[in-house]
């Protein structure tokens, strides 16, 4: 029998899955490399978490790449799917990886430093570890293709638009995850209005009416909308004019909007909201209450795009497990229809509002999204 293997390189992780072919692709295995950086972690399912030290994510797919082995038993890998943040103009359906279309994804690299240069190396990787195996790429983009032109441009001269000067919109694997599981359990809510939340080391949100995406926080980079572990969020453009006229060069304001900033960057303490929401340092708090206050902003800029709300979904490593996150977001947003079941909201529960508009938390898949589109692929 041979297997799909779906590499999913995120900002601060690796995740993978090792899945069989078919329609709905059954998962054999998944895990992943968290916490890259000083202290990774691997953590593959049924098994404990092994501490690996200090990881990049070439270290770390080679950690993967060791782990999956055992695994197989022997099955052939006929099929990588790949993450791959940035489309461009160019990308939307999931795409055969060849040396002509890897070259023409490089050239996005400058568009998602944090992303597409390690999303292009699991490629090689993989390449490498199995020649003779399909490797497919899966854009975050791609969901968002097709939002109307107000949500695509900026009000630049035309001419950049044409360019590819766009709000491409990104954790788009999430969302058409969190859409067919919506679908397939919450039909009539599918059909309507809902925003999800993807919150996880980058977040985002998104509009969505009736499965289509029809307004996203991320915009031409991955840097925009909501702060993020270390990213900025949005940001008065004259704050680079006024950097770039105190000397300041594109590579350093590039460490600085990237690695330098969101909740790292205000709390001065941590990327990570487990340590921010344990510190009782002020600074924590306050980068806690920046964050809150963008989410909520944003949820009811998209609330008015929507013209009414019929759901909130929670998603990410945060959306899904940081219960005073939600319950701060969903705080005082009875005015939307929205209320909180406290109870429900600190248990495992799906559901967790009480008012008519649903409040949900789904953990999101993007490796399943990926498997279904090599699975598509390998039949077709
Ligand atoms: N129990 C938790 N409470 C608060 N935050 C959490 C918790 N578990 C994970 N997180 C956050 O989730 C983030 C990782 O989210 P994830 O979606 O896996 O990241 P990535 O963007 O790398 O895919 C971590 O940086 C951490 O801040
Ligand atoms: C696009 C993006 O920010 O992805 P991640 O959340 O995995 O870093
Ligand atoms: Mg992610």
């Amino acid at each position: 029998m041979s297997v799909i293997l779906t590499l999913n390189a995120g900002s601060s992780s690796i995740k993978f899955g090792v899945h069989e072919t078919g329609d709905e692709p059954p998962l054999l295995t998944s895990g992943q490399v968290e916490n890259l950086g000083p202290l990774a972690r691997l953590s593959l399912a049924g098994a404990p978490v092994q501490e690996i030290g200090p990881a990049d994510h070439g270290v770390a797919l080679q950690a993967i790449l060791r782990a999956v082995t055992p695994v197989l038993e022997g099955r052939e890998v006929r099929s990588v799917g790949h993450r791959i943040v940035h489309g461009g103009k160019s990308f939307g359906d999931p795409v055969e990886l060849t040396s002509g279309v890897i070259d023409q994804l490089r050239a996005l690299e400058p568009l998602a430093p944090l992303h597409q240069p390690h999303n292009l190396a699991a490629v090689d990787a993989a390449r490498t570890a199995f020649p003779e195996a399909l490797q497919v790429g899966c854009f975050d983009t791609a969901f968002h293709r097709g939002h109307p032109f107000v949500n695509d441009a900026f009000a630049l001269p035309r001419r950049f638009y044409d360019q590819g000067v766009r709000r491409y919109g990104f954790h788009g694997l999430s969302y058409d995850y969190i859409t067919s599981c919506l679908k397939r359990d919450w039909p009539g809510l599918a059909k309507g209005r809902v925003v999800v939340a993807h919150l996880g080391n980058g977040a985002s949100m998104c509009a969505i009416r009736d499965g289509h995406s029809v307004g996203s926080t991320m915009g031409f980079s991955a840097l925009d909308g909501l702060p993020m572990g270390t990213r900025c969020g949005q940001l008065d453009p004259g704050v680079l004019l006024y950097l770039m006229a105190q000397g300041m060069g594109a590579a350093e304001i590039e460490r600085i909007l990237y690695h330098d900033s969101g909740l790292k960057g205000l709390s001065e303490i941590s990327h990570d909201m487990r340590t921010l929401l344990a510190s009782d340092d002020p600074r924590a708090a306050e980068a806690v209450e920046y964050y809150v206050f963008r989410i909520r902003r944003e949820l009811g800029a998209m609330a008015a795009v929507l013209g009414g709300l019929d759901g909130v979904v929670f998603t990410g490593g945060i959306g899904e497990h940081a219960a005073p996150i939600r319950a701060r977001v969903i705080e005082g947003m009875g005015f939307l229809g929205l209320d909180l079941d406290t109870g429900a909201n600190a248990s495992d529960a799906t559901r967790i509002g009480t008012g008519p508009v649903e409040v949900l938390v789904i953990p999101t898949d993007e490796e399943q999204v990926i498997a279904r589109a090599v699975s598509r692929a390998l039949a077709g």
